[in-house]
């Protein structure tokens, strides 16, 4: 999910590059840049207009998929049903235990843990993190349920504005990129203004508000981490206000029947700062590791941490902003996410953003040169998921 792209919506922000021309024109488009032989924009609206989801058309029986979902074959993964994945791997993204920071030698071996993920899988999960197992099941199952309500109870949130409130949605850039995925969500920014409670149904208001908090805590203390690792002040990032500005994301991924034909959501970098992610036990998401797709297996108890272009840029390419992917679900079992992206807040209009200087010297020299907000965003507007064409573009 890029939720950058929303980032540009404010009421206050510049008027958007992405005119409705090129949005129409997006849309035409076939995935390998020829034209479709179809009109696409109508499909997309038609499916938009149901407000019906990938979960509703799931429930209705369907046993292909509309060709708005279909990716380039060598996009998909290889399916085997029969195995837990379609490509079961051996590697595994590092778990780190995050108990007794108090003591300074165990603290400085977990700095070195989380340094270590951070710079070379750009992911990784971490237990003993201070939520418990019954907050986690029960907003999981919160989020679940709000999906699983009949069609008529959730149509009355389904927006297509990222910006105001609880909405549920189905792709967030459906009109921007090439190919639909397999995926329905809740969405609600709660920072740097927290949300109104009564905009957020009954059915997960006190499970998304609980979550919200807990999450944040467990951002800032990787973040706090994360900023040893580089040798900086604990604070540095909280300083920054690297988790003030924030949203959940509720992701359910449906029972798809041509899972071979589309993804759950493509492969793609997180634009931000960091992300925090709880998944329930249904397989899906892969990391790009090297060459390779390599499956994360959510240990019980854990979450997912990782690492956006944004850090990537600030720690000047020490930690690493990773490509991942959701393959489609072909289980029977609803796959949930509950997201937290983490991004900078105190970053006004016209400011640079860059490698940190403390972190510069002529040994390590800036890979990256400053940017602005603007730059940031509109390489977001641009590309739709392909977010890492900005650290390309910055890059000296
Ligand atoms: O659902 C997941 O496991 C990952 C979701 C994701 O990558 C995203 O929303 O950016
Ligand atoms: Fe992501």
């Amino acid at each position: 999910m890029n939720l950058i792209e929303s980032i540009t919506f404010p009421k206050c922000s510049p008027p958007l590059p992405a005119t409705l021309t090129n949005i129409i024109k997006m849309a035409r488009e076939g995935v390998a840049g020829s034209t479709y032989t179809y009109d696409r924009l109508k499909e997309l609206k038609e499916f938009d207009e149901s407000k019906i989801g990938c979960k509703g058309l799931a429930d209705s029986g369907i046993t292909t998929i509309p060709r708005i979902f279909h990716h380039p074959p060598e996009t998909v993964p290889k399916m085997d049903r029969s195995a837990e994945s379609p490509a079961a791997s051996l590697a595994e993204i590092p778990v780190i235990d995050l108990s007794d920071l108090e003591s300074p030698t165990r603290r400085r071996l977990v700095v070195d843990q989380v340094r270590l993920a951070a710079s070379t899988w750009g992911f990784f999960q971490v237990v003993s993190h201070g939520i418990s197992a019954s907050v986690m099941e029960r907003t999981s199952a919160a989020i679940k349920a709000f999906h699983e309500q009949p069609h008529q109870e959730k149509i009355k949130h389904y927006k297509r504005d990222e910006m105001n409130g609880f909405i549920y949605s189905t792709n967030n850039d459906l009109y921007r990129s090439k190919a639909a995925n397999w995926h329905d969500h809740i969405q609600l920014w709660t920072g740097p203004t927290p949300p109104v409670a009564s905009d957020i149904p009954d059915i997960c208001r006190d499970e998304i508000i609980q979550w919200d908090r807990e999450a944040t805590k467990v951002a800032d203390l990787v973040l706090e981490l994360l900023a040893e690792g580089l040798g900086l002040d604990s604070k540095k990032f909280k300083e920054m206000g690297c988790t003030d500005c924030k949203a959940l994301v509720g992701t359910c991924y449906p029972y798809c029947p041509e899972p071979e034909r589309t993804m759950g959501i493509a492969a793609h970098s997180d634009g931000q700062v960091l992300t925090v992610l709880m998944t329930n036990q249904v397989a899906g998401l892969q990391v790009k590791h090297g060459d390779d797709w390599i499956d994360v297996k959510p240990c019980r108890g854990g979450l997912i941490i990782n690492i956006g272009d944004l850090l990537q840029a600030i720690s000047n390419g020490v930690y690493r902003s990773v490509e991942h992917r959701v393959f489609a679900n072909y289980s029977r079992e609803l796959r949930i996410s509950v997201v937290m992206f983490f991004n900078l807040l105190n970053w006004r209009e016209g400011d640079m953003m860059g490698p940190l200087p403390e972190l510069l010297s002529q040994d390590s020299p800036a890979i990256y040169r400053d940017f602005t907000k603007q730059e940031y965003l509109d390489k977001f507007l641009s590309n739709g998921y392909d977010s890492k064409s900005l650290l390309d573009f910055i890059r000296i």
